[in-house]
């Protein structure tokens, strides 16, 4: 028997054999293998970081901040303003032709709701109806803006009604399609997509409003109905209708942009009661910004209003208000749909129209049709009693607002509005609430533990943490007015909303004495409050600490640094928390005792669910305050603030905030539990006790923090506690000396180290060693201090329960 040669010739031959029979397969492999890397590579090369930010090394440009604190940006920070994007585009490119328009019939299958949410929800409608590319399609969007809620719910049910009834329209009778199919008639020529949804103040303006959306399925024209309330007060509807003016002007977009829509008509929601006036347009006018969106829509479109605007006193039967005007709406689409159009009109062109603005509502000669007087019209129209209504006017050509007739005249110096005007609802809404306006954007409020602490019921998690002793604590902020309207927030849904600060501005002495004056004045009333304890009392008039996170964005506030100097003259020390959104205003801030970013959100998605941002490009200037709270680290403490919201920024995300804290590089984390205050805000954002995190849930959330950001090789560990208010302090390893936490600051130390005017960082002002029963897993609760359990809450949420009265800013 021949056994394998062993010598060297013969297993060279054996391997030359088997290279051969191999080889083919092997360089196959080989290839596609390479190909699949270098695939793999593009791919991932081409994806948009989404989720996690690049790792802090390959963050570009590395900044660093002056010597009092500030940040100097490089040019390229700078300008990401929406308008300036706006400045970028180029020339509008020539409008394509209109699409050919064919007849044919159609089948389509039951679909199980007509209204959908969202730009991807067309794709599911292309999905739901046999799309025939011989038959037209009519779109219907149906815009809306709400602060408050209200309009959302009726944009809600305008899609739901819309077509769902049989249309009364008499001449001539129409096979009406059943009820839940109903915005089909076999006959008409074109046929309705279920209606989509949008609010305008969370959408990419650009694409909808300077040119009109494309939908996905073919031969399909869009009509554009708008909800739009009014807000005597700064809200999103003025971003809206700034949008729409600037698109008018903007001499590289083509003046009637949206001339290819099929139509538009307008909607507005109004307060009768508190709002009177009805001659003019704007906020503080009955449905004054409703009647400003007609007048835009009118230009952009050519003066394709495919029904008159309907206004609807929410004091009175709105409902039924909205159902008049839909009724009329549904007759007129109907009769687009079987080919009527709506002829430009021609005099939007004119340069005449340039600034007919103010007035051109006034000198109209056709009035704006309330819908309240609708009903009127109709009981005047001949018709039989068995024959359904008929608008008196129908909208066959368009409502004649005629711009050109009306010429221009030079335009009103714009009066400078006060953001909260003393007679204005946001004004008595917030004195309900219990704060004290000062002048006209500041407020001051006593928080919930000042008011324990004066009873020796112990301070909030920041005595703990860095020694604030509650009574010693002012809250205020010297804007009222954000950029985001998180879920979380207590503001009740009143407060002015802006993305930039358009108001007269109040001199920062007067705001800062107008603050301690009401602060002290909630103090002088709490004397006969049972169980005040008379030393903690008088200490108390004495502000010590000044939180400057009560509502509103406080660095929105032009003289934030000056605001921000006299406090510490006063040794007042400043605990600023800011929302991430405004990169230029950060980048300037100077010194501050402790400075805060609010993380909500460990990505894009996540983040524009629970802020509700009003930015565009909120992400964008989100990842910028990182990087700029980042070159403020070597000058004062920085801060991440982490609000935990079950079920909206806690699932799956502790790796993502790693990355955040990786890219920030904050001296600590503060990871605290949603507070529920049950607004209508909250509720309307969805928000309910079930969202409010138990301890144990935030604990397990800090754990597996800290353990992502070891897993980086960041320097971090849970230093402090306090279970009462929920909330847990990762800190930087800078602040463990000598084997025990040092997260308490030396208060006096930072005053000193200010007047000396030298360059100093946040470790020169580091106080004494945290207190042992404020370390992680001693619960955090001063012993010295009473402890009071409330009978028959919630176990384990009864602290962050607090009512929004009570609420304070920790
Ligand atoms: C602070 C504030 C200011 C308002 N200003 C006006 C106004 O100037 N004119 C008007 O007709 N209605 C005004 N209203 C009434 C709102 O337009 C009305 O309540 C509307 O339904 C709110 O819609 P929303 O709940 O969708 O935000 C105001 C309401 C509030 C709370
Ligand atoms: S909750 Fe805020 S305002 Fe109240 S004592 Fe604590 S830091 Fe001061």
């Amino acid at each position: 028997m021949e056994g394998p040669s062993l010598d060297s010739d013969g297993r060279s031959l054996d391997l030359l054999g088997l290279w051969h029979a191999v080889r083919i397969p092997f360089i196959v492999t080989f290839i596609i293998a390479l190909l699949a890397v270098r695939l793999g590579q593009r791919v991932l090369a081409r994806k948009p970081s989404q989720g996690a930010p690049p790792s802090p090394s390959k963050l570009e440009p590395q900044l660093s901040a002056e010597p009092d604190g500030s940040v100097v940006l490089p040019e390229k920070f700078e300008d990401i303003s929406p308008s300036s994007k706006r400045r970028k585009l180029s020339p509008a490119p020539a409008r394509s032709a209109p699409k050919r328009i064919t007849g044919g019939q159609v089948r389509k299958k039951k679909q199980s709701s007509q209204t959908v949410d969202s730009k991807s929800a067309i794709a599911a409608i292309d999905e739901s109806v046999d799309i025939s590319t011989d038959r037209r399609y009519i779109q219907i969007f149906i815009f809306y803006s709400s602060l408050t809620g209200s309009t959302a719910r009726y944009a809600a049910k305008l899609a739901d009604d819309l077509f769902s009834k049989p249309l009364y329209t008499p001449t001539p009778a129409p096979p009406v399609a059943p009820t839940t199919d109903s915005n089909l008639d076999a006959t008409e020529k074109a046929i309705f997509l279920p209606p989509i949804v949008e609010n305008v103040d969370y959408l990419d303006l650009d694409d909808y409003f300077i040119s009109p959306a494309t939908p996905k399925t073919p031969n399909t024209t869009s009509v554009y109905l708008l909800l739009i309330p009014t807000y005597e007060i700064t809200s999103p509807v003025d971003a809206f209708l700034e949008h729409l003016s600037e698109t008018h002007h903007d001499f590289r977009i083509d003046t009637r942009p949206l001339r290819s829509l099929l139509g538009f008509s307008v909607f507005g929601f109004g307060d009768k009661e508190g709002w009177p006036a009805e001659e003019g347009r704007g906020g503080g006018i009955f449905c004054g910004q409703a009647k400003e969106a007609d007048r835009w829509m009118a230009k952009l479109t050519g003066g394709k209003r495919i029904f008159p605007i309907g206004m609807a006193d929410v004091k009175g039967d709105a409902a039924g208000s909205l159902k008049e005007w839909r009724e009329h709406l549904e007759v007129a689409l109907h009769e687009l749909a079987n080919g009527e159009t709506i002829a430009e009109y021609q005099g939007v062109d004119s340069e005449d129209d340039e600034d007919v603005a103010q007035d051109d509502a006034k000198d109209s000669t056709e009035p704006l049709v309330d819908v309240e007087d609708i009903g009127n019209t109709i009981q005047q129209s001949p018709s039989t009693s068995s024959e359904p209504a008929k608008p008196a006017k129908k909208s066959k050509a368009p409502i004649p607002v005629d711009f050109t007739t009306v010429k221009s005249s030079p335009k009103p110096a714009a009066k400078i509005k006060e953001m909260v005007p003393k007679e204005s609802p946001t004004y008595s809404a917030l004195t309900k609430q219990g704060y004290t306006i000062i002048g006209s954007h500041s407020g001051v409020k006593l928080c919930r533990w000042t008011k324990s602490a004066l009873r020796g019921r112990g301070s909030c998690y920041k005595y703990s943490f860095y020694g604030i002793k509650s009574h010693l604590c002012m809250e205020t902020t010297p804007s009222l007015s954000c950029s985001n309207k998180c879920v979380f927030c207590w503001r009740h849904g009143t407060n002015p909303v802006s993305t930039t600060w358009n108001w007269t501005v109040d001199p920062p002495e007067m705001i800062l004495q107008g603050a301690m004056d009401g602060h002290y004045q909630k103090i002088k009333m709490l004397k006969g409050v049972p169980g005040v304890r008379a030393d903690r009392f008088a200490e108390a008039f004495r502000i010590r600490h000044c939180a400057l996170s009560l509502v509103g964005e406080p660095i929105f506030y032009p003289h934030i640094n000056e605001f921000l100097n006299m406090l510490h003259a006063r040794r007042i020390s400043s605990f600023l928390v800011c929302n991430a959104q405004h990169p230029d205003q950060l980048a300037r801030l100077k010194y501050v005792t402790q400075l805060y970013v609010s993380i909500d959100a460990s990505n894009k998605e996540s983040l524009r669910r629970i802020d509700r941002p009003l930015h565009r490009d909120f992400w964008e200037r989100f990842l910028k305050c990182l990087e700029i709270l980042r070159a403020k680290r070597d000058r004062m403490r920085t801060v991440f603030r982490l609000t935990l919201v079950k079920g909206f920024n806690i699932e799956e995300e502790a790796e993502g905030y790693a990355n955040l804290v990786e890219k920030g590089l904050p001296a600590f984390v503060e990871i605290k539990g949603v507070t529920y205050c049950g607004t209508s805000t909250s509720v309307g954002a969805g928000l309910t006790m079930q969202n409010v995190p138990f301890y144990e849930e935030v604990c397990e959330f800090v754990r597996k923090l800290n353990e992502a950001l070891e897993r980086r090789g960041l320097k971090y560990g849970i230093a402090a506690e306090h279970a009462h208010s929920c909330c847990v302090l990762i800190a930087s390893n800078d602040y463990f000396i000598d084997g025990r936490w040092h997260t308490v600051i030396d208060y006096e130390r930072f005053f000193q180290l200010l007047e000396e005017g030298k360059e100093f960082g946040p470790l020169d002002y580091v106080g004494p060693p945290t207190e042992e029963w404020a370390v992680w897993g001693n619960g955090g609760f001063n012993p010295a201090d009473e402890r009071v359990y409330k009978k028959g809450k919630n176990k384990g949420k009864t602290a962050q329960a607090a009512t929004e009265a009570e609420s304070g800013c920790g």
